[in-house]
């Protein structure tokens, strides 16, 4: 039974839940990764839907800065909550995902902890690591600048070490090097991981972590040399307005020498730079950590949409029988399926990469402690690559889900209009997608090129070692279409760019080449990752079945969507594309009994959902009807103004008519 539906009266959805031809209660361990994984969300989850304190019908409602003083009151009270329960670390990061509001919390352990665990030494975490754990301090992570965020090493400001003082002195030397974004900056973080180049005996060694204070223990406010502010609005209402995205200046402000993350290359008392044994990509670890936990929630927001559409075109009616008969269930109509059941297949499929992609990330951070630097390259690759196709889908994929409930749909009550909101940056930060599909395509370029040397490629790489095979075949596998289809593109684009006068040039010219060579080889991963899945020993009765449906929706949608490439490339026939097509079809058939069950087994509470359309019970009209008297303009029969505006108006209207 999903968390806090069980007092529901009716169940409007009954019929559909009784036409599903699966367990659901194991696709929800499926879904989850595990039994405990489900039981300890459960727990989670109906924690904060019963706590009145994370109320978020309101949300859309609320003032900025009420809205921002929620979310300090939400973020204290899980603080409390977490203390008094005694809760693990497992069970206080769900219970802030429930929670669901974007707040200062979220960098504070999301980034400032991994980059001191990342990048401090030993001595450092000991320090630091307790004060944070304990939120005596509260941290961000401040890399991007006003004038540079895609670039880092074009950022400007500046440590420069004093070994008179044994200080770094942090400078802003431009309005251009303000530090622009770094959620968590504006209002609430005391300290802060602070990216500047550092500058000693005279010579810029690039750019470095500092742990920099920011405001003062005692009452807030920002020390000395240091300007802070909120950077103001953003897109959409509630959403991420929540968050104090900040500004923030120096001015010649001095830290001790021992305040620089010295793990990857330290600054002796006399002001010698000394680099490490470890490679200076390791600078970035905390954004590929990052990176790789935005793709598992991809698959969340994405199946948060998916579930409100599937659930609302089930209850949804249009149009009939000629005779007077009841009218189509919405989700009924071919179209609608073509549009929506692909999404669902997205939403697992970007849940199974997202949980392989955490193993590859855990097993390149074991691989790193004992200096072994060999899957760096994978790891890099794999994360901004994965993180770049699932945010562009899963933002593209709310809005259709919000075109897929009509009209409804663009009501804040939908849930839909927000979850869009909080959701889009996430194609821009950890990186703009672009930025980092490039620098997959830059690897592509790098394997291709040693392809001829004999260089076996590893990893999610390795097909492209059956070059041969790859290059000639007609592909009457669906992996080996994709193999072939993302080689192909990836040699075309090598073959192009060696035409060009030098390598530069020519990787900047075929860029947009470059860019769906990169997609097409995210793609082949995640069809991978989705076919090894169904290959596993998965129990429950049908469950295996319908994941099956489900990964043969993915691979032959993402094949009809891209189907051009597939063509060009000659990796299939037009009569083979014709076919998948026809498939596609009847994949559908088969998932539309098991539609709302499938749903069902993301296991959403009504108050994680926040969507009146997307309600458990399906009841949605009287909800929808409800829902609207809450709005603050129909808290008087007569709106404000009337007396200003609208009177005077209709009075001269009035005397102009007896004229
Ligand atoms: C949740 C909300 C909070 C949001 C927070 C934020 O947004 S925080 C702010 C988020 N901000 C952003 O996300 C900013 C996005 N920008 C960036 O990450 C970097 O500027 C860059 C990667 C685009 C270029 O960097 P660059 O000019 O220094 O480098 P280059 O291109 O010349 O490549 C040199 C070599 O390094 C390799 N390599 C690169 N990265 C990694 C890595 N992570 N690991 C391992 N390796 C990596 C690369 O493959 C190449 O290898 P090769 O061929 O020499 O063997
Ligand atoms: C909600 C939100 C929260 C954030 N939180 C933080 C935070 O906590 N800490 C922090 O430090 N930062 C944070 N950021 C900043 C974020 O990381 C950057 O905005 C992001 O890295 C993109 O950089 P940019 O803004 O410089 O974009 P730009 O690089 O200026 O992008 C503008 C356009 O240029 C294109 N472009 C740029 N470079 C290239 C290229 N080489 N080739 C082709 N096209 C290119 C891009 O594709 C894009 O279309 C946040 C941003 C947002 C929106």
């Amino acid at each position: 039974m999903a968390v806090d539906h069980a007092a529901a009266e009716v169940d409007h959805l009954a019929a559909e839940r009784a036409a599903a031809r699966f367990d659901v209660e194991a696709m929800k361990i499926a879904w989850a990764g595990s039994r405990h994984a489900v039981d300890v969300a459960d727990r989670m989850a109906r924690l904060v839907a019963s706590d009145p304190v994370f109320r978020k019908d309101n949300r859309t409602m609320l003032s900025r800065k009420d809205l921002f003083k929620d979310t300090l009151r939400k973020a204290a009270h899980a603080w409390k909550r977490i203390v008094e329960l005694r809760l693990t670390e497992e069970e206080a990061s769900l219970l802030r995902q429930y929670v669901d509001q974007p707040g200062y919390v979220d960098l504070h352990w999301g980034m400032f902890v991994p980059a001191i665990k990342g990048q401090g030494t030993e001595e450092q975490q000991k320090k630091w690591l307790p004060l944070a754990y304990k939120f005596q301090i509260i941290g961000c992570y401040a890399q991007t600048e006003l004038g540079h965020g895609s670039n880092v090493q074009g950022l400007e400001t500046t440590a420069t070490f004093d070994p008179m003082t044994d200080e770094f002195v942090i400078h802003s030397p431009t309005l251009t090097s303000s530090k622009w974004w770094p959620g968590g900056l504006g209002k609430a973080s005391t300290h802060a991981v602070v990216y500047a180049r550092l500058i000693t005996e005279g010579k810029d060694y690039g750019i470095h972590g500092f742990i920099v204070q920011l405001r003062s223990l005692e009452d807030h406010s920002p020390l000395p040399g240091v300007t802070l502010g909120d950077i103001g609005g953003k897109f959409g209402s509630g959403a991420y307005n929540s968050m104090d995205n900040g500004v923030l200046r120096f001015d010649h402000v001095r830290i001790p020498r021992d305040q620089m993350l010295m793990r990857l290359s330290q600054v002796t008392r006399e002001g010698k730079y000394v680099q490490s044994d470890v490679p200076k990509q390791l600078l970035y670890g905390t954004m590929v950590y990052v990176r790789q936990s935005i793709v598992a929630d991809a698959s969340k927001a994405l199946s948060r949409a998916v579930c409100i559409a599937v659930r609302y075109s089930a209850i949804r009616k249009q149009f009939g029988s000629q005779d007077g008969g009841p009218e189509t269930q919405v989700l009924n109509y071919r179209t609608q399926q073509s549009r929506l059941f692909p999404l669902l297949a997205s939403a697992y499929a970007f849940r199974f990469v997202g949980d392989w992609l955490n193993w590859l990330y855990t097993d390149v951070t074991q691989k790193l402690e004992v200096k072994d630097y060999s899957t760096l390259q994978e790891a890099h690759a794999c994360t901004a690559g994965l993180k770049a196709v699932t945010t562009s889908a899963t933002a593209d994929a709310i809005e259709e889900c919000r075109k897929l409930c009509g009209g409804h749909g663009y009501l804040n009550s939908s849930g839909l209009p927000e979850l869009f909101a909080v959701y889009v940056p996430a194609c821009t930060y950890e990186g703009d997608n672009v930025v980092l599909l490039l620098q997959v395509a830059r690897i592509l370029m790098k394997t291709v090129s040693q392809l001829t040397s004999g260089k076996q490629p590893v990893g999610t790489m390795a097909y492209m070692g059956k070059v041969q095979h790859l290059m000639q075949s007609k592909c009457a596998v669906k992996t080996e279409a994709f193999e072939a289809r993302a080689l192909r593109m990836a040699v075309n684009c090598a073959q192009n760019i060696g035409q060009a006068s030098n390598q530069e040039e020519g990787f900047y010219e075929r860029s947009p080449d470059l860019l769906e060579a990169a997609v097409a080889h995210i793609q082949l991963i995640i069809v991978t990752k989705f076919i090894e899945k169904v290959h596993q020993d998965i129990p429950g009765h049908g469950v295996k079945e319908q994941l099956q449906n489900l990964c043969n929706v993915y691979a032959l949608y993402t094949l009809h969507k891209h189907l051009g490439d597939f063509l060009a490339t000659g990796s299939l026939t037009p009569k083979q594309g014709a076919l998948a097509n026809e498939q596609l079809g009847k994949l559908y058939a088969q998932v539309r009994p098991n539609a709302v069950a499938l749903v069902d087994a993301f296991n959403y509470t009504d108050h994680y959902l926040g969507s009146v359309l997307g309600r458990y019970d399906g009841n949605v009209y009287p909800a929808l009807y409800e829902e609207a008297w809450k709005d603050p303009l129909n808290e008087t029969v007569v709106p404000e103004g009337y007396h200003e505006y609208l009177r005077p108006l209709l009075k001269q209207q009035l005397k102009l008519s007896r004229l």
